[in-house]
């Protein structure tokens, strides 16, 4: 199957060194998250991808060759970069449908893409009637047009309503089960978390991390339990004694840093405290994603004295 292959990547914009030396591959049969601060170089990245900027060093390649070596592209890569692309005053279906014969695609497989990203009941109004979530929806239709292997896919869930935002999660692992190379940029943590097996990280042009989600978020986080008790106040001496910090949480919890639920049920039981409730807390990939980035990130804000 296909993979995306980014060696050695580097782009300058002037003075701007938005991609810095970028090396990774994104494999087929899973789903890809790709992440990183505003101004990272992800939409770069892809835009050299599919040969709609030249590298200034470097090479990236779908299946082993350059984007602008593949006949017939659509056939082989769909992507999603800017849902704002599909001309206003064509219908949803003219604008599949001109894409489509760009590439012998019959109509048959439009009338599907449009069944497929729920837009068949609007494919005769104008795309400038239609809402962001809409034009998002059209964007992923044109990518699923030529039945790709390979999908590039720039923020797809932005605008997207909540079932629009189960379909592109159901629609994306779909894809990837079916043995498709799927690389989807995002800023949602937990939509990420929800659909990614892995993960490319961006900070400043360069590669943060690129490892199986699974391992991610186990490096970067560490254990936590949640525990409610009949006497918090000796619970929360034991712990201590056992070198855990503990916070209380506003439901009379308490939070146990560093602690798995193994510790703390046969502690709570040798003292004789019953214990009413005990989790572990999961972790999730903000927490993960926010620790490795911190010092990538380029735009803060600065809080605003009321
Ligand atoms: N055409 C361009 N001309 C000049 N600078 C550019 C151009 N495109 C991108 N850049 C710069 O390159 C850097 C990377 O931008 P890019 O859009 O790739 O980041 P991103 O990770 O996609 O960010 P975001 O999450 O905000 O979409 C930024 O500093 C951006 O200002």
């Amino acid at each position: 199957m296909t993979s995306i292959a980014v060696r050695d990547l580097t782009k300058d914009y002037g003075s701007v060194r938005a991609v810095d030396g970028l090396t990774f591959t994104v494999e087929p049969g899973r789903v890809t998250g790709f992440l990183g601060p505003n101004g990272a170089g992800k939409s770069t990245t892809m835009r050299l991808v599919l040969g709609l900027d030249r590298p200034t060093a470097g090479s990236a390649s779908v299946g082993g060759r350059p984007y602008a070596a593949l006949g017939e592209p659509l056939h082989h890569v769909g992507a999603l970069l800017d849902a704002r692309a599909a001309h206003g005053s064509r219908t949803a279906r003219a604008h599949l449908r001109a894409l489509a014969a760009t590439h012998r695609i019959p109509d048959r497989r439009v009338a599907e893409v449009l069944e497929q990203t729920g837009l068949a009941d609007v494919a005769g109004r104008r795309v400038r009637t239609y809402s962001l979530g809409m034009r998002q929806r059209l964007g992923i239709a044109a990518a699923l047009l030529g039945d790709p292997g390979v999908l590039l896919l720039d923020e797809p869930a932005n605008g997207l309503d909540p079932e629009g935002i189960i379909w592109i999660r159901e629609l994306l692992r779909r894809l990837a089960r079916e043995g498709r190379t799927v690389l989807v940029s995002s800023h949602l943590m937990n939509e990420t978390a929800s659909y990614a097996d892995h993960l490319v990280v961006l900070g400043r042009g360069r590669l943060l991390a690129d490892t199986p989600m699974k391992e991610f978020l186990a490096s970067r986080t560490h254990p936590r339990v949640r525990v409610r008790s009949t006497d918090g106040e000796r619970l929360r001496g034991l712990l201590h004694d056992r070198g855990f910090t503990t916070q209380p949480d506003a439901d009379d919890r308490l939070i146990v840093d560093g602690a798995r639920v193994e510790d703390v049920g046969p502690l709570a039981a040798g003292a004789g405290i019953a214990v009413l409730e005990l989790a572990a807390e999961e972790a999730t990939l903000e927490q993960a994603y926010l620790d490795l980035t911190a010092g990538a990130v380029q735009f803060t804000a600065t809080p605003q004295e009321a």
